[in-house]
């Protein structure tokens, strides 16, 4: 079986799982999951009428009046997946995995161009609770029982024939995944993708779903005749192949939950990469170009029906799946839990920042100079773009950078930064010298124009911050040792970054999931196909003050290790929080016209989040020939970033 084909999975002879063949499928099954995370299901036992069905009702209702669709809106709440979203309306979904990503659908770049409309399995207890939101049953009569009965058809070769066939395959008992899915909060999910001139398509303009992957059990997808759906390349991380629709047969895939209860690892040389059981990024873009088309890219429709396990189960690693050579990854995990995670702080650990729901964050690098710059607010407009390709930002201090190093390659800071007023006239320089506690004269000037370059420029230069030189020197000595450190060291125990610790500790270099990271085709194709690794790496601590998380442990190395970095870097933490408090978030708020505590007010205890990054020296034509990226152009979370 050649890695790059979707392998098609028969399931005529499978019975129950019992008989002679099922082994077989079944092992088949597993092999396609192990090695591509994707396969073709046909006899599956789901009758061609009904989904055939299905497809009707679908065409039924997304040719209704928008007004129509309206009345049974999706929720704001983007874990509630049920109802109707318009066209470029499900943007923050849980496809959106990156900074990145978001500011480009606030930008209005490339929305997703498809409507869809989305139903929970209403029979499952798991949901009490949660109702569906139906259009009036007068305006689509038959639609909801159709599409409830549609749901029982699928779930029953979940449980019969496919759970079956997967725990089989990887040599487990029959109903080791039933077990887990006994009243799983299954989604079934009508996509409409509609028509549109192709050049909308081939601009970039739009897309039909960006490059993502499931976050749940697994998906089956049936599909109309269009095509367009790809999927990424197993032997060729970046590169994607298409999943063209076959007649009769499911698209299914492995979701993340899966992947991770596989003890799958997803950090491999930037690379995402499975042991077991992979979940594959896959997208929907517009299908190849025919000869004989008007320029127009024909309308399409998909039904995923997306399998979950139960909300109140505890996955923990597969047996099989760890061992003694093996270690378990991952700690188990309620997969309600896992899935807030995924649905809340999802951005936590696709990237070496920090999560969604921070009230603000600190970040600190090795080489720029004081930069404020506004990240994202959750309500915020899109910010500003900033792209660490050292002949981008900043070229002068970066090449520098890049010519001086210190004796064991550490660049300190001393020597290669000019001051920042020196050189850099689009950033604009705040000097916060005499705003004081924010009353004097003198403050309102201060407070203006960092208001107007948060406003303009989105970065602005910080000088006389009151952070002492020394603590910031300090900090980058410290930076300097800890990066030093053997790579076992610094990966020792649980240094290595978990999504359950929120993206403390360590994270090596090409460490980054960067699949995830990025939206737009061309960057997926670009970065995983091991063109663009991150060349960093990097040390994430959170404030660990009791008020701020009560419970919150990070991620440190042993204190023999590095005797006294832990207190210094907590310290530091403190006198950038004082700063914070003091001076940049009154300035804020006065500047943008409200009372001096406004933005306190939101930051009493936010989580902000301590970075040490460290930037490899390489040989600078890996740069230029965009071998090495050190960090693509992304926009921060929470509130603000202060970098040195
Ligand atoms: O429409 C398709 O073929 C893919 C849909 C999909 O991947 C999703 O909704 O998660
Ligand atoms: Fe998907």
């Amino acid at each position: 079986m050649s890695l790059d084909t979707i392998p098609t999975i028969d399931f005529a002879k499978f019975g129950d799982g019992t008989c002679p063949e099922s082994r077989a499928i079944a092992k088949k099954f597993f092999e396609a999951c192990r090695d591509v995370g994707f396969a073709y299901l046909i006899n599956t036992g789901i009758p061609q009428e009904r989904v055939d069905g299905i497809f009707q009702w679908s065409a039924k209702l997304f040719e209704l009046r928008t007004e129509v669709k309206k009345k049974a809106p999706h929720p704001p709440e983007g874990w509630r997946h049920c109802g109707y979203s318009g066209v470029g309306v499900e943007q923050i979904s849980q496809m959106v995995f990156d900074t990145e990503e978001l500011a480009v659908i606030r930008k209005g770049k490339f929305p997703d161009f498809k409507e869809s409309f989305d139903i929970g399995d209403e029979t499952s207890p798991a949901r009490a609770g949660l109702e569906n939101i139906w259009l009036p049953e007068e305006e689509i009569p038959g639609f909801r029982e159709y599409a409830l009965d549609y749901c029982q058809t699928c779930r029953a070769f979940q449980m019969e024939q496919l759970l079956p066939a997967l725990s089989i395959g990887m040599g487990l008992d029959r109903d080791f995944f039933n077990r887990y899915h006994k009243n799983g909060e299954n989604q079934l999910r009508l996509a409409h993708y509609p028509e549109a001139p192709t050049e909308v398509f081939e601009t970039g303009e739009k897309g039909r779903i960006g490059a993502h992957t499931d976050y749940l059990t697994c998906t089956i997808l049936f599909q109309d005749d269009v095509g367009g759906l790809e999927v990424e390349s197993p032997s060729e991380p970046g590169v994607f192949i298409p999943a063209p629709p076959v007649p009769g047969a499911a698209v299914f895939n492995i979701g993340d939950l899966l992947m991770r209860w596989s003890n799958g690892e997803y950090l491999v040389d930037g690379f995402l990469k499975a042991d077991l059981l992979k979940s594959t990024l896959h997208r929907v873009r517009a299908p190849p170009r025919k000869a004989d088309d008007d320029g127009m890219t024909r309308k399409r429709f998909s039904v995923p029906y997306f399998i979950g396990a139960d909300t109140e189960a505890v996955v923990d690693c597969i047996p099989g799946c760890w061992g003694p050579d093996k270690p378990k990854k991952y700690e188990p995990v309620n997969v309600a839990e896992y899935v807030d995670m995924r649905m809340n702080a999802a951005y936590a650990w696709t990237v070496s920042k920090v999560a969604t729901s921070l009230n603000s964050m600190f970040d600190m690098t090795l080489e720029l100079p004081w930069i404020f710059n506004r990240g994202h607010s959750r309500f915020g407009q899109g910010s500003t773009e900033h792209n660490g390709r050292p002949d981008m930002n900043a070229p002068e201090t970066l090449r520098r950078r890049m010519a001086l190093h210190s004796e064991d390659g550490f660049p300190l800071p001393s020597d290669l930064y000019p001051s920042p007023t020196m050189s850099i006239e689009t950033i604009p320089v705040i000097d916060f010298a005499q705003f004081g506690d924010g009353t004097s004269l003198e403050s309102q000037g201060i407070t203006k124009k960092l208001y107007e370059a948060c406003r303009d420029v989105g970065f602005a230069y910080l000088i006389n911050t009151g952070i002492p030189q020394e603590k910031v020197n300090g900090m980058f000595e410290w930076s300097a040792k800890f990066f030093r450190l053997p790579f076992e060291v610094k990966n020792l125990k649980k240094a290595s970054k978990a999504p359950e610790k929120r993206c403390s500790g360590y994270l090596g270099i090409g460490m980054a999931r960067t699949s995830q990271m990025v939206s737009d085709s061309e960057k997926v194709v670009a970065i995983p196909s091991g063109k663009f690794p991150g060349l960093r790496e990097s040390f994430a601590i959170f404030d660990e003050t009791e008020s701020v998380r009560p419970s919150f442990e990070n991620v440190w190395f042993p204190e023999e290790d590095l005797p006294g970095f832990r207190k210094y870097a907590l310290d530091y933490f403190q006198t950038c929080r004082a700063f914070q408090m003091e001076q940049l978030l009154p300035a804020l708020s006065i500047g943008m016209g409200l009372d001096k505590d406004f933005f306190n007010e939101y930051h009493k205890n936010g989580e902000n989040t301590l970075q040490l990054l460290h930037y490899p020296q390489a040989p600078a034509e890996e740069f230029e020939s965009g071998k090495k990226l050190r960090i693509r152009a992304h926009t921060d979370f929470g509130t603000g970033t202060i970098l040195f």
